[in-house]
C-alpha cells in the first residue's frame, strides 16, 4: 500500500489552525491517516457545540452520525467555461451510462450524480468505496479518466462546499478581484476561471480585470502557481503578504474608473489607490468543518484555536474592507461551524467599518441547502467550556486585575447585545452542516459597501487613507468614512501604515502624491520606444529601454524573487519573434516581460495584461513581495546541432510555449497556422518524434515544405475507427529537418489520447508498459508508488499498458484520498 491505514494524525494546521488547510483540495495539512470510528469521539467538540444551540436536539444525533461518515468524493470540471462544457458532456453522456447499472459483489453502485447547486452541473459526486474503484472494470476506467483529467488541471478534485465562495462572488472579466488566503489555490483557479469567461475552446482572452492571489506562506505561493498554470492567464499576480497588512497598490491615472462628478483636482492627480471589485477572505481557521475530510481533527479539537484564530481573521476582513471599491463584493468563508470565527468576525467588522452591509443571497445558489447565521452565541474563556459569561464585561470583571491584561479574549468574541445583532442582519450570513447535504461544514457571508446617505441626495465624501500617506481611493469617492477599529491592543493595526489604520474623521480624500520620490514610475519613460539606432548593439538598446517593475528605495531586501523587465516591443529579439511565430500587429508585444536579474530575453517571456503591467510598472515588486504575475507565453527553443552546423539557429530562437499557445493563438495570423486531421494527430502521439514521410496527405507536403521551425497546428474535428475529435484542437509542433514532434507535456499527451482514442496511444505509456512488463513484481510484494508514478498506475488500472495490482491502488490514493 501506498501508505499506512493507521497512525498519529496532526490536528492542527499552521498559524493555529486549518491555517495551512483547505475545504478538500489537494492539501495535507490535516492529512486524514484513519481514526477508528469508534475514536470519532471529542466531548469539547459536543459540549461547545451544545452550548451554541446551533441545532434542535433532533438533529443533533444525525448531524454527529454524519460528521462520522467518509465525505463523498466530489470532483469540478475545471478549465475555460466552452472546454469545461464539452469535458462534462462526455462525462454525462459516455462514463454516467456506462457506470450505470453497475453490480458489484451482488450490490448495485450508483454512478456519479451531478451536484444540485453547481452552476451547469459542472461539480459531480459519487459515494464509491475503494475496493469497488479497484475492482469494477467500469470504475476502474472511470478512475483511470479522471486520474489522468486531474493531472492535467481538466477536473478539479474539491470538497463541495469549497466551491461554494467564488460562486457567491459573481465574478465578471473587467474585475479586479483579490484573494487574500488563496493557498492552495482552488478557489483562485474558479476567480480565475471567471475572469476569463470569453475564453473559447482553443483561444484564451485577455480579461481588462485582475486576480491578485495572495497568501503569507511563500512556499504555499507556488503551489497557486502550479493551479494557476492550468488555466494561463495575463491577468493574474501572485503576492507574499501577510493579507491583515496588505499594502497600498498604486495605479496611474489612466487605469483609474473616475465616477462622474470627480473633482477635477483629484482626477489631475497621477496616481490612486488600486481598490477591488471583488474580494475573497478565505480565512485560516479552526476547520472543525473538514472532520469528515480529516477525522484527526477529533483528537485534538478545541475551542481555544477558533478564541486564537478571531483576531488575525477580523483583522484580514477589515484590511479587505478597506481595500474594497464602493459597490464592491467581499465573500467571508471559513470551514469552521464555530460563531467566533464566524459571525462574531463579520459583527465586529461591521461594527468597526460603517458603510458595509451583509449581501442576503438565500437562493443564489437554487438547490443549495443552509441555515441561516446565528445571533448569539456563548464562547468560552477556557479549555473546559465555561459559556457561561454573558458579557465581555463579566468575565473580565470575574478576573483578578493583575491578569485582566492579559486575557487573550476580546470583547469581539462576544455576541452584540440583540437589538445590534437584528440591524446587523447576522442571519444573512450562511450555515452549512454536514448532514444537510452530505458535505462538509462550512460557513459563507457576502458583505457590500454601499454609500452611505446623508443629507438629502448627497453622501458623505471620506475616504479611507492609507496612514499618514493619505492614500485615497478615487475608484470609491462617495464611500464612508473609516471608523478607526474598535481592537483591543494586539489587534489594533492603526501604528503600521500598511495595515489601514483609519483615517481622522474630516480627512479630504486625496490622490497619492505625484511626487512619489522613490517609488515614481520606472525607466520606460527614456524614450523607450525609440528603435535602436544603426550603431546600437541588442544589449545597449534593452539598456535603454528596461522598463523593471523595481524601484529603488522602500524595497523589501528579503524579498529573494527575480525582477520583472518589460521588454520594449523594438527590442531586435521581440521582433524577431513577431516575425517567425507570424504574430500580428494587434499582438500586444509591449506587455512581455522577462524575469532574470539582467532583464534579457534569454528564455522565457511572460506576457501581462497592461494592467498587471501597470501595477508592476508603478510598484516596488520587493515591497509587494510579488512572486509571479502573466503567463509564460514564448520560450527559447536551442537549435539542434543539425540546425546550428548548417547555420541557423538564430532566427529560430523563440517557440510558443503550449501553456501560453491559448494566450498568443489569437494575435497568429491565420494563414500561418497549419491545418491537419485526427489521423495526423494519431502519428503525433505515437511517436516522439515522427518522420514526416510517416504522415498522410496533404499534411505532409505541408509539413515537408516547411523549414525547421516552431509551428501551429490546428486539426479538425473528425473521426477515425473507435477515435473521435469533437472540435478544433489547436496545438505548437516543432519540425526539424527530417520529423516532426508535438511541444506539449506528456501527461497532457496522454489526457488527451485517452480522450480523443480511449488509451493511451502515446510512446510514453508504451515505454512505461514496457519497463513494468520486464521488472512486474509477484503479487504481495509490490513497491510503494511514488506520486510521479500516478499515471503508470492509471494505465495498470485501466488495463491499457499492463496490469499489476498494487500500482492501481496507490493511483487510488492520489485522488479518491
Ligand atoms: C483556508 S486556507 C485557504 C484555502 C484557499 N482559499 C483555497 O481554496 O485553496 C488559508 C490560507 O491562509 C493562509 N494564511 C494564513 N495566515 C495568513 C495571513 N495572515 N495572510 C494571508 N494568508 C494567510 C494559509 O497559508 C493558507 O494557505
Amino acid at each position: 500500500m501506498a501508505r499506512s491505514k493507521k497512525g498519529a494524525h496532526r490536528g492542527k494546521g499552521k498559524n493555529g489552525g486549518r491555517g495551512g488547510g483547505s475545504t478538500g483540495d489537494r492539501d495535507d495539512t490535516y492529512r486524514s491517516d484513519v481514526v477508528e470510528r469508534a475514536d470519532m469521539h471529542n466531548e469539547r467538540f459536543e459540549k461547545y457545540y451544545r452550548a451554541q444551540s446551533i441545532l434542535t436536539d433532533d438533529e443533533w444525533q444525525e448531524f454527529m452520525e454524519t460528521m462520522r461518515n467518509p465525505l463523498p468524493t466530489t470532483f469540478r470540471v475545471a478549465g475555460s467555461r466552452q472546454a469545461a462544457r464539452l469535458l462534462n458532456g462526455t462525462i454525462k453522456d459516455t462514463h454516467v451510462p456506462h457506470l450505470a447499472g453497475v453490480v458489484f459483489e451482488g450490490e448495485s453502485v450508483s454512478p456519479p450524480s451531478q451536484i444540485s447547486w453547481y452552476p451547469e452541473g459542472l461539480a459531480w459526486q459519487f459515494n464509491v468505496s475503494k475496493k469497488v474503484l479497484r475492482k469494477s472494470p467500469e470504475f476502474k476506467k472511470f478512475h483511470s479518466f479522471l486520474v489522468f483529467e486531474t493531472e492535467v488541471g481538466n477536473i478539479s478534485r474539491q470538497e463541495a462546499v469549497s466551491m461554494l465562495p467564488p460562486l457567491f462572488l459573481e465574478v465578471e472579466p473587467h474585475h479586479r478581484v483579490m484573494d487574500m488566503c488563496a493557498a492552495p489555490g482552488s478557489k483562485t483557479a474558479q476567480l480565475l476561471e471567471a475572469l476569463h469567461a470569453q475564453d473559447t475552446v482553443t483561444a484564451s482572452s485577455i480579461p481588462t480585470g485582475l486576480l491578485i492571489a495572495n497568501d503569507s506562506d511563500h512556499k504555499r505561493t507556488h503551489l497557486l502557481i502550479h493551479q494557476s498554470a492550468r488555466l494561463p492567464s495575463p491577468a493574474l499576480m501572485v503576492t507574499n503578504h501577510d493579507a491583515s497588512i496588505y499594502p497600498a497598490i498604486k495605479i496611474p491615472s489612466e487605469q483609474t474608473v473616475f465616477p462622474s462628478g470627480t473633482k477635477p483636482r483629484v482626477a489631475a492627480k497621477k496616481q490612486y489607490q488600486l481598490l477591488f471589485d471583488r474580494i475573497l477572505c478565505d480565512v485560516p481557521c479552526s476547520g472543525d468543518g473538514t472532520m469528515r475530510k480529516n477525522p484527526g481533527i477529533w483528537k485534538h479539537w478545541q475551542p481555544l484555536d477558533g478564541n486564537g484564530l478571531h483576531s488575525l481573521q477580523l483583522r484580514i476582513l477589515q484590511r479587505a474592507m478597506r481595500m474594497l471599491k464602493m459597490g464592491g463584493r467581499i465573500v467571508y468563508s471559513t470551514c469552521s461551524m464555530n460563531p467566533v470565527e464566524n459571525e462574531a468576525v463579520i459583527a465586529a467588522a461591521l461594527k468597526s467599518i460603517p458603510g458595509f452591509e451583509l449581501v442576503d443571497m438565500p437562493n443564489h445558489l437554487p438547490g443549495l441547502i443552509h441555515r441561516p447565521g446565528i445571533t448569539t452565541w456563548k464562547p468560552t474563556v477556557d479549555r473546559s467550556i465555561f459559556t457561561d459569561f454573558a458579557t465581555y464585561e463579566d468575565y473580565i470583571q470575574s478576573l483578578p486585575e493583575s491578569r485582566r491584561a492579559d486575557s487573550k479574549m476580546h470583547p469581539s468574541h462576544w455576541p452584540p447585545p440583540p437589538s445590534e445583532a437584528v440591524e446587523l442582519n447576522l442571519t444573512r450570513c450562511m450555515r452549512i452542516y454536514p448532514h444537510l447535504q452530505d458535505t462538509g461544514g462550512f460557513f459563507i457571508a457576502v458583505l457590500q459597501k454601499k454609500p452611505v446617505p446623508t443629507t438629502a441626495g448627497q453622501t458623505l465624501r471620506k475616504e479611507p487613507s492609507e496612514g499618514k500617506r493619505q492614500a485615497s481611493e478615487v475608484d470609491a469617492l462617495e464611500t464612508s468614512e473609516v471608523k478607526k477599529p474598535r481592537l483591543s491592543s494586539d489587534m489594533d493595526t492603526s501604528a503600521d501604515p500598511q495595515a489601514g489604520g483609519a483615517p481622522p474623521a474630516d480627512e479630504p480624500e486625496e490622490a497619492l502624491p505625484d511626487d512619489l520620490g522613490d517609488e515614481g514610475a520606472p525607466g520606460m519613460d527614456v524614450d523607450a520606444n525609440a528603435p535602436p539606432t544603426p550603431a546600437e548593439t541588442s544589449s545597449d538598446f534593452r539598456q535603454r529601454t528596461k522598463g523593471k517593475g523595481k524601484a529603488p528605495g522602500n524595497a523589501d531586501p528579503n524579498f529573494k524573487e527575480n525582477p520583472y523587465t518589460f521588454i520594449s516591443p523594438e527590442d531586435p529579439i521581440i521582433q524577431t519573434c513577431i516575425a517567425n511565430l507570424r504574430l500580428q500587429p494587434s499582438f500586444p508585444a509591449s506587455n512581455l516581460l522577462v524575469r532574470n536579474p539582467a532583464g534579457e530575453p534569454v528564455r522565457s517571456l511572460y506576457m501581462t495584461n497592461a494592467l498587471v503591467k501597470s501595477i508592476v510598472q508603478h510598484n516596488d515588486y520587493t515591497r509587494l513581495r510579488l512572486v509571479t504575475c502573466g503567463t509564460k507565453v514564448i520560450g527559447k527553443q536551442e537549435a539542434s546541432a543539425e540546425v546550428r552546423r548548417e547555420g541557423g539557429g538564430a532566427d529560430m530562437q523563440f517557440r510558443v510555449l503550449g501553456e501560453g499557445l491559448p494566450v498568443v493563438l489569437p494575435y497568429i495570423d491565420p494563414e500561418a497556422v497549419l491545418g491537419a486531421d485526427i489521423t495526423a494527430l494519431k502519428v503525433l502521439m505515437e511517436g516522439y518524434y515522427p518522420l514526416c514521410s510517416g504522415f498522410g496527405e496533404p499534411f505532409r507536403s505541408t509539413i515537408e515544405g516547411k523549414a525547421t521551425g516552431s509551428y501551429v497546428v490546428r486539426f479538425q474535428p473528425g473521426h477515425i475507427n473507435n477515435a473521435s475529435l469533437s472540435h478544433d484542437l489547436v496545438l505548437p509542433i516543432w519540425k526539424s529537418n527530417v520529423s516532426v514532434t508535438l511541444m506539449i507535456d506528456k501527461r497532457a499527451k496522454s489526457a488527451l489520447s485517452l480522450r480523443v482514442f480511449g488509451e493511451d496511444i502515446t510512446t510514453a505509456a508504451r515505454d512505461a508498459a514496457q519497463k513494468k512488463a520486464q521488472t512486474t513484481p509477484t503479487p504481495g510484494d509490490a513497491p510503494v508508488l511514488q506520486k510521479g508514478d500516478a499515471l503508470l498506475a492509471v494505465q495498470a488500472a485501466a488495463g491499457e499498458a499492463g496490469s499489476t495490482p498494487a500500482p492501481v491502488q496507490a493511483a487510488e490514493e492520489e485522488v479518491v484520498g
